[in-house]
């Protein structure tokens, strides 16, 4: 059946999530939930979540004091609505309860042992709905599917991106300290597994009618995208290290100068590398034999980067746009600026623009990359004010006001 609160759009039309998530994590996974169409509940601690203080706001932009929104927070809270449950008075919990009865998924990212302690663990709320699908986020797991020395350690995405092993990776090759990825990889990539994990519980109940607890580990997560320096180590015994912009297997692989800017190639094989020597006039360096083939390319790595680069810093990112788009698996290294202005993320709805309330321009976020035939995705709806849909939820569940929970807002 259809809950009520639910678009008309997205393969997981008729999902009702709730969502109990702060910060970055758990909020990313609820939105891949919600932007394919899933009902998410965003059930906030009062005030509402701490993010929504996080900038940059729009000028005019309503303030996060008076129930408002930062970029932070609308980016990775749209398609969500909002309900406050103080979690912490009687009637909250009971509120709480009451609406797991009639949900699907539940999602948290507080530190192991906040549910329990709040008398709302898994086991709790599994007893007054088997069919839950329960999804908790945190920086090393559960107790519940393996105790560790971390387990009770709160984590961000540096911890997570330090210990899962991809800060070891990254960075200069050459006496390099190791470097954290640009965006917050220790805490989208756990996001989006638990978004998996929790499409996959759903099947689950689908066909067996029981729910379950999912638990995905934000250092766990990083170490599966990291998975080679698993099997290198195993293998030949290769210990992890800053890669630079290259790939240790294989060669040219990473990033070359341009006059004005950087490009980035990858010819691993020598099906893009003879193109690629023949445009840069060298077709001597097809036939070389430090070049012959991707292994030796690897084993001349100096001399094969050093002769591209050269060639490369000769020219404009545009003329190499020209020289090499489509030609080999090429390029350019684009910033914001240039994105917004790239006609590939126009046509393929990447940029979106939302309404940010108050702001006299919208909030241009980032839209999602799936897109479905029959089913499609996308951003539908701005992310909430706090406990803006309050009304219609404890409508929709059939429940009154809780005592402590603020009156819906006007
Ligand atoms: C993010 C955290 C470090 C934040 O730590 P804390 O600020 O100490 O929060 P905790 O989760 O431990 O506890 C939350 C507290 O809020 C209370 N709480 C929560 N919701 C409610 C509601 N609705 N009503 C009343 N009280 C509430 C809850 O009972 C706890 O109270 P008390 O028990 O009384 O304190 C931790 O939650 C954590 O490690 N989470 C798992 C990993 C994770 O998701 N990290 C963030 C990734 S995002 C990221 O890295 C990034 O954005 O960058």
């Amino acid at each position: 059946m259809t809950a009520p609160g639910t678009p008309a759009f997205g393969a997981l039309q008729g999902l009702r999530v709730l969502d109990l998530t702060q910060m970055l994590a758990g909020p990313y996974a609820t939105m891949l939930l919600a932007d394919q169409g899933a009902d998410v509940i965003k059930v906030e601690p009062p005030g509402g979540d701490a993010t929504r203080r996080h900038g940059p706001f729009l000028p005019g932009a309503r303030p996060f004091d008076e129930g408002g929104f930062g970029a932070y927070f609308g980016s990775v809270n749209r398609n969500k609505r909002s309900i406050v449950v103080d979690l912490k008075s009687e009637a909250g919990k009971a509120q709480l309860i009451a609406m797991v009865r009639q949900a699907d998924v539940l999602v948290e990212n507080y530190r192991a042992g906040v549910m329990e302690g709040l008398g709302l663990s898994y086991e709790t709320l599994a007893a007054h709905n088997p069919r839950l699908v329960y999804a908790a986020l945190r920086g090393f797991g559960d107790p519940r599917s393996g105790e560790t020395p971390y387990t009770h350690w709160p984590a961000y995405d540096p911890v997570a991106q330090a210990m899962g092993g991809i800060m070891g990776v990254t960075g200069p090759e050459v006496g390099g300290a190791p470097t954290k990825i640009g965006p917050g990889v220790g805490d989208l990539l756990p996001a989006m597994y638990l978004a998996y994990a929790v499409a996959a519980a759903c099947w689950s109940v689908q066909r067996t009618g029981q729910g379950q607890f999912v638990d995905v580990a934000m250092a766990d997560a990083v170490l599966a995208l990291c998975e080679r320096i698993v099997y290198q180590y195993s293998a030949a015994g290769v210990d992890s290290r800053p890669d630079g912009n290259g790939h240790p297997l294989l060669c040219p692989f990473g990033i070359f100068p341009a006059s004005d800017g950087y490009v980035s190639l990858g010819v691993p094989n020598d099906r893009f590398w003879e193109p690629l020597a023949r445009i840069m006039g060298r077709a001597d360096l097809a036939a070389d034999p430090r070049c012959a083939s991707n292994e030796a390319r690897v084993r001349h790595r100096a001399f094969v980067e050093a002769e591209v680069g050269a060639w490369t810093r000769r020219h404009t990112q545009a003329e190499l746009v020209r020289l090499l788009g489509g030609r080999i698996p090429f390029g350019p290294v684009l910033y914001a600026q240039d994105i917004f202005h790239d006609p590939h993320f126009q046509a393929r709805g990447m940029l979106v623009p939302t309404e940010q309330p108050g702001a006299e321009r919208p909030l241009t976020i980032a839209g999602t990359p799936i897109h479905m035939g029959r089913t499609p995705g996308g951003v539908h709806r701005r992310a909430p004010l706090v406990d803006e849909h309050a009304g219609e939820i404890l409508r929709e569940f059939g429940l009154q006001p809780a005592p402590t929970s603020p009156q819906p807002s006007p």
